[in-house]
């Protein structure tokens, strides 16, 4: 897709799926300032001319992006509003850590480092942090290795998106959770199983959200973490 291709609204102009729908679909999730609706604008339009060629969201997913995606990312900055400094695991495309990044542009302090380790995605990710002016920094890296390499500092927040059982998500967060760190989850359906089976290994302190862009799935809140000693003995 061109840049004649996309509307300034970032709807595209007819082919592929159909159309896409827009930023309206933020309306029920939060209201943005005009400055952030911009660079939410041109992250989208980024994304829609990279998508042919890198295919970095479920095509099916692409007529309700805004929807989807977008307004399912306000949420973790919803659920942690004070949270300055973010890591965001897994951060594919950019759900949600461009869009937390986005919308702390303009508080100073604000960093949000992106983990990724798929070399195109994290050339992706940093276009899309230079075109939006959002505050962020890629870390192409597998997360084990970022978590045990942490040198930048603490962080107030840790966020994932559709990475990995929540029990893997503890492991994968846990040397920021022990910094002090709050860990927000977006997690689907499946939630309360997830929970139950995490809970065999880890212990923690646990706040529950509805989602508001789906009634079935949750943000999980945690912090507090700590391993349980098992019989079968720690996590690796
Ligand atoms: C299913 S995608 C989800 C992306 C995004 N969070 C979202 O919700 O759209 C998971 C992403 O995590 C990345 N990933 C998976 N395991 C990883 C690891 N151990 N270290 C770094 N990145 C990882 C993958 O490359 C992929 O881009």
């Amino acid at each position: 897709m061109t840049r004649q291709d996309v509307t300034q609204h970032g709807r595209p102009r007819g082919g592929g799926r159909g159309p896409v729908d827009g930023p309206e679909a933020l309306a029920g999730v939060a209201s943005v300032s005009r400055e952030t609706a911009e660079r939410l604008r041109i992250y989208v339009d980024l994304l829609l001319r990279w998508q042919p060629a890198q295919n970095l969201i479920a095509p099916s997913t692409i007529p309700e992006i805004w929807r989807r995606h977008v307004a399912d990312s306000l949420q973790p900055h919803l659920c942690l509003p004070e949270a300055r400094r973010w890591v965001d695991l897994g951060s594919g495309a950019g759900f949600p850590g461009v869009v937390t990044a986005i919308l702390l542009a303009d508080k100073p302090g604000a960093h949000v480092y992106l983990v990724e380790s798929n070399q195109r995605k994290a050339a992706f990710l940093r276009t899309a942090l230079r075109e939006t002016g959002a505050p962020g920094t890629v870390l192409a890296q597998r997360i084990e290795s970022v978590a045990e390499r942490w040198s930048h500092g603490p962080v107030d927040a840790v966020s994932a998106r559709a990475l990995a059982p929540l029990v893997d998500l503890c492991r994968y967060s846990r040397a920021f959770l022990a910094q002090g760190a709050v860990a927000v989850f977006h997690k689907g359906r499946e939630f309360r199983r997830e929970i139950d089976e995490a809970s065999h290994t880890w212990s923690f302190d646990l706040v529950e959200k509805v989602s508001l862009i789906d009634p079935d799935s949750r943000m999980l809140i945690l912090s507090n973490l700590a391993v349980r000693s098992t019989e079968e003995g720690f996590p690796e």
